[in-house]
């Protein structure tokens, strides 16, 4: 079993991927740590878009769905939420079917191969992740993938950390793993950036602390808070949007 680490989802364009690996899409701050976090608080679904219009034509097609985003780390008008972990930590969503579009995370969801097993993965689920992708990836022969959801295009010290420390877990459950640079670059990284250090130097960190968003970050740079592991279960027909669930029960369309 082989692991590749990108830490860009543009790097998918010029390799050949395969649709069988199991991706793991991190964004720390904050997509994906938001993700785990909603299905912690109980929610369904996650339904992941990829553009403001995609979402609010899906938050209008079903009453009920909770529109949640942010462009620019700003909530858009006519969304009901933006993409904050430390709030949504606060609500009650049990049973909720939340729609979330963000500026890199769910987009990252979208570059991986279509009909790929893709979970998000974070800091805060990272020994639940690690041991999710591991099984799967044993049960289906495959290798797996971790796709750094960067910032705007370009590399995000965060996720690329992050990278690194989901790699040393898959190492410690997985030792034959078979690793390549890539691997060795993030837990360099990792090592020299852990979330302590993350927290003053990541220039993320930097923008949401200017936003007063202080909370967000004791979340996103919090490890092994979670066991959640949201999953990519689907693509849902009249939106296009990306299913997700925890536990993923319905793993029925890819
Ligand atoms: O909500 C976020 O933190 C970011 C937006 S920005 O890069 O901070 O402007 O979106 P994400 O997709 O979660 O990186």
């Amino acid at each position: 079993m082989q692991l590749r680490i990108y830490f860009n989802p543009a790097e998918l364009n010029f390799v050949e991927t395969s649709v069988e690996d199991i991706y793991i899409v991190i964004d720390v701050m904050r997509a994906t740590t938001t993700m785990t976090i909603m299905f912690e608080q109980g929610a369904r679904h996650v339904l992941a878009a990829q553009t403001l219009d995609q979402a609010l034509e899906a938050g209008q097609k079903v009453p009920g769905r909770i529109l949640c985003g942010e462009y620019h780390t700003e909530t858009p008008p006519g969304f009901d939420f933006g993409n904050s972990p430390a709030q949504f930590a606060q609500m009650d969503l049990a049973n909720q079917e939340l729609v979330l579009t963000t500026s890199n995370g769910t987009r990252a969801l979208f570059a991986c191969p279509n009909d790929s097993i893709r979970l998000a993965g974070c800091f805060y689920n990272g020994n639940a992740v690690a041991a999710a992708a591991l099984a799967l990836a044993q049960e289906r022969h495959s290798n797996i993938a971790i796709v750094c959801a960067a910032e705007y295009g370009y590399f995000a010290l965060e996720d690329t950390a992050c990278a690194g420390y989901l790699a040393q877990e898959l190492l410690q459950q997985y030792p034959d793993l078979a690793i390549h640079d890539s691997t060795h670059g993030a837990i360099t990284i990792y090592e020299n950036y852990p979330p302590a250090t993350l927290l003053e130097k990541a220039r993320s960190s930097q923008d949401l602390l200017a936003l007063g968003q202080k909370k967000d970050l004791e979340y996103c740079l919090s490890k092994n808070s979670s066991t959640c592991v949201p999953m990519v279960t689907g693509v849902e027909a009249e939106t296009g949007l990306l299913r997700l669930a925890y536990p993923a029960t319905e793993l029925v369309s890819i």
